[in-house]
């Protein structure tokens, strides 16, 4: 029989998973709850949503499984309300960037075997559900975090559902997770605001900085403009672990202000080396794309490149398994990720584009 969802909350995030469970089980059938009636509506004409809800309704009894997907403090508050409305087999997922919170006010309300945590680890500094976009779950993390009790079962579950977004579930529990958010995610974006700030508090009369910022700064500061409503929840909730991790931040840079001024430089080569080789390991074991044949292609500034693109490439007889806007910015703004089958017609892909004057900017 096919399954019922309830979402509590459907912008970026809560948007995107319900546009990705619509593709893989297109019987499905969706309930969602938004503030903003127009952008429900939205989704309701799209064919994402089959019932618009205008609060937590009965009819989310309906559920077999139910997202919340607002910001984490929000996400929290909807526990106890949603609690006895779920059916026997039911349960209640969330999406949130922190996991010890929400778990903690499980156990309070006494529904660990009611609930699992879930954390996709892709996003964007955009909000809402017009930037929602199933491709933004493909090929990442999304995390898993059990409760003591939640029931096997319900963790299977989530990874077959995981899977049908075609992203790969990680379990892992809440504190290892907040744990590791806290360097990877939440330091970053606090990094990104101070950095943005410093430039509108120094630059000079004439906005030299402002007008001069090229890809160094725009490349490290892209998340800056990201939702101050769903951060200032997040560092709300995992406030010891950011704290932490931000003393020891402020430690390494203290140690290269002292490189600076001794004039250590063979520190500030040692700085980059390390940096470095950490990092190409990265891109190379969880990069943007797991697949091994896809390159990005610059298209800023070329209306219809998507489309110019792909009639490019099914002219010359290749096939394309996926094509969307590169989302994590790897390769900078509007790259255009593709994604093929198999070596041939990647390589076969990468001459035509470049024929048509295309520039590839990232290889897999
Ligand atoms: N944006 C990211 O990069 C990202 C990535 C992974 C996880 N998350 C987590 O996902 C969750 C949602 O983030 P998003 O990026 O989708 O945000 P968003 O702003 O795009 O969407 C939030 C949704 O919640 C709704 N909403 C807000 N407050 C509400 C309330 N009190 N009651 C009902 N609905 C409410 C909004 O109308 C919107 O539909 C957050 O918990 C966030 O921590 C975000
Ligand atoms: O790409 C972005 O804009 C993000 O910030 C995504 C990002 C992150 O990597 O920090 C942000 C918050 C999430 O909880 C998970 C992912």
């Amino acid at each position: 029989m096919a399954s019922t969802y309830g979402f509590i909350g459907l912008g970026l995030i809560g948007g995107s998973i319900a546009k990705g469970l619509r593709s893989a089980e297109p019987d499905c059938r969706i309930l969602a709850y938004m503030r903003t009636r127009a952008r429900l509506e939205l989704a309701r004409s799209e064919g994402i949503v089959d019932l618009a809800l205008s609060g937590i309704d009965d009819a989310l009894a309906e559920c077999d499984i139910i997202f919340l997907c607002t910001p984490v403090e929000y996400n929290e508050s909807y526990l106890s309300r949603l609690k006895p409305l779920l059916k026997p087999g039911a349960f209640i997922t969330d999406v949130g960037s922190t996991k010890s919170s929400i778990q903690r006010t499980v156990e309070q309300l006494s529904m660990e075997q009611l609930f699992i945590g879930g954390h996709p680890m892709a996003g964007s500094e955009k909000s809402g559900y017009e930037y929602s976009d199933p491709l933004l779950l493909e090929n990442i993390f999304y995390l898993l975090c059990p409760t003591a009790k939640t029931p096997p079962a319900f963790t299977a579950r989530m990874e077959a559902l995981v899977r049908s977004l075609r992203a790969n579930p990680y379990v892992i529990t809440a504190a290892e997770h907040d744990q590791a958010v806290a360097t990877i995610s939440h330091l970053p974006h606090l990094v990104a605001a101070a950095l943005v700030n410093l430039v509108q508090d120094t630059d000079s009369e004439r906005h030299t900085m402002k007008q001069l910022a090229a890809g160094g700064f725009k490349d490290i500061t892209r998340i800056a403009s990201s939702s101050p409503v769903m951060w200032q929840q997040i560092f709300s909730s995992n406030r010891a672990a950011v704290s932490a991790v931000l003393r020891q931040y402020i430690s390494a840079m203290e140690a290269i202000e002292q490189a600076l001024l001794t004039d250590d430089m063979s520190a500030i080569h040692e700085l980059f080396t390390r940096s470095g080789s950490f990092r190409s390991q990265l891109a190379d074991e969880h990069g943007l794309m797991n697949a091994q044949y896809s390159f990005s292609v610059h298209v800023a500034d070329r209306p219809g490149a998507i489309s110019i693109i792909s009639a490019i490439l099914a002219a010359g007889g290749v096939s394309i398994k996926n094509i969307g806007i590169n989302h994590n910015r790897e390769s900078g703004d509007g790259a255009l990720r593709i994604e093929f089958y198999d070596a041939d017609s990647c390589l076969k892909a990468e001459h035509l584009v470049q024929k048509y004057n295309f520039v590839i900017e990232a290889r897999k």
